[in-house]
């Protein structure tokens, strides 16, 4: 299959295809290793929280007796989400529609959280997104649009929190959300270039603000299935668990398992690290989310 040509974007609503990702319903039955009152006390901040992984992390913080907060642009799924929280745990959790692209926005959004729960013990930077291109035929808007949202949008997020945790003398801890790059990522140069520069500004983050006692980490998923998934052509979709030698895709409560973890005190002595969380991908193979080109697939041998 060639990749899908410049122009051709997929409906992510178009109700003719498979509904992907956990259901709140899932997100409420689902088991965790955790103890109930892990979280109790903590409060989250977890950007992209309206969906996906995000919505995920908020649920099981929730769960775990955290007070929770989340932002996205969407305010519809923001308030679903909150009202399911609020029918499962019984917790109001704030919700705060914006982008994380704008500075003066991300302000407002700390602001909001502290006025509100009086700190923040971890921030979660899990918005953001891509879409599937070759490199050589993005648009400015397209290059800009990704960069701005996830690397930019990650620092806004990141600065933000830090300077409020520094003028408060009180600790903080930031957990990435980025992706599995280290191969490279072929029809997503931009989102690549993006997470790389997040992994390495956290890394560097960590050492600078240890003195302010901020911990800075990343989480590289693979493949997890989530509603994102609908920027992709569903030819593509067909392989994508071809991309680990387990052969199959994690699921966002994978993903919000390890968040919880990193929230805890168990991951008090970990900072500046990268958690894969991938099925083995790092040392397996590549995704090729807008469908592989026919100078790779050999006739299929690859389908
Ligand atoms: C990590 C895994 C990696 C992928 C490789 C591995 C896959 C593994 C599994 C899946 C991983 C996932 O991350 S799944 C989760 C994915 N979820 C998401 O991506 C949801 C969030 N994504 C988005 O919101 C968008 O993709 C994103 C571009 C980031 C923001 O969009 P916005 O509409 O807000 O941005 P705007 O500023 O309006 O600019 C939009 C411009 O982007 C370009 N553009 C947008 N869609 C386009 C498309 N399909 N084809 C060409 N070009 C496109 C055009 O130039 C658009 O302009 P115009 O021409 O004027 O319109
Ligand atoms: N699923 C996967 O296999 C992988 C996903 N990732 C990354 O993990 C994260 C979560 O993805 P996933 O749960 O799968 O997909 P989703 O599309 O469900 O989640 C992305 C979330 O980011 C929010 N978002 C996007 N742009 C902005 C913005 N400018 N400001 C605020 N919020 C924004 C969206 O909310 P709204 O639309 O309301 O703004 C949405 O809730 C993303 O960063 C994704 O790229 C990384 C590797 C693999």
């Amino acid at each position: 299959m060639s990749s899908a040509p410049a122009g051709t974007r997929p409906d992510p609503n178009d109700p003719s295809r498979p509904k992907r990702g956990l259901q709140p319903d899932d997100l409420a039955a689902r088991d965790t290793i955790y103890r109930p009152d892990l979280l109790a006390g903590q409060v989250l901040l977890i950007s992209g929280g309206g969906s996906g992984m995000g919505r995920a992390a908020a649920t099981l913080a929730a769960r775990l007796g955290a007070d929770v907060a989340i932002c996205g642009r969407n305010e519809e799924k923001l308030a679903a989400t909150r009202d399911h929280i609020a029918a499962v745990t019984g917790r109001d959790i704030l919700v705060q529609p914006m982008s994380i692209r704008d500075p003066e926005a991300v302000d407002g959004l700390m602001d909001a959280v502290w006025s509100r729960f009086g700190r923040i013990d971890t921030l979660v930077n899990n918005a953001g997104g891509q879409f599937p291109q070759d490199a050589i035929d993005f648009s400015r808007k397209g290059w800009l649009a990704v960069i701005d949202t996830n690397l930019n949008g990650s620092w806004w997020m990141m600065q933000a929190a830090a300077t409020r945790w520094r003028d408060a003398d009180a600790p903080g801890n930031i957990v990435n959300i980025v992706a599995n790059v280290e191969r490279g990522m072929p029809q997503a140069a931009h989102t690549c270039a993006a997470r790389a520069g997040v992994i390495y500004l956290s890394k560097t983050l960590a050492t600078e603000w240890a003195p302010h006692r901020i911990r800075v980490n990343c989480i590289g998923p693979g493949v997890i299935e989530t509603e994102g998934f609908g920027v992709y052509p569903e030819e593509a979709l067909k392989r994508f668990h071809k991309a680990n030698p387990m052969k199959s895709r994690g699921d966002a409560w994978d993903v919000a398992e390890m968040i919880a973890y990193l929230a805890s005190p168990a991951a008090r002595f970990i900072t500046g690290d990268l958690l894969v969380i991938d099925g083995g991908q790092a040392q397996w193979g590549v995704v090729w989310p807008g469908g592989m080109p026919d100078y790779f697939d050999e006739g299929g041998a690859f389908a």
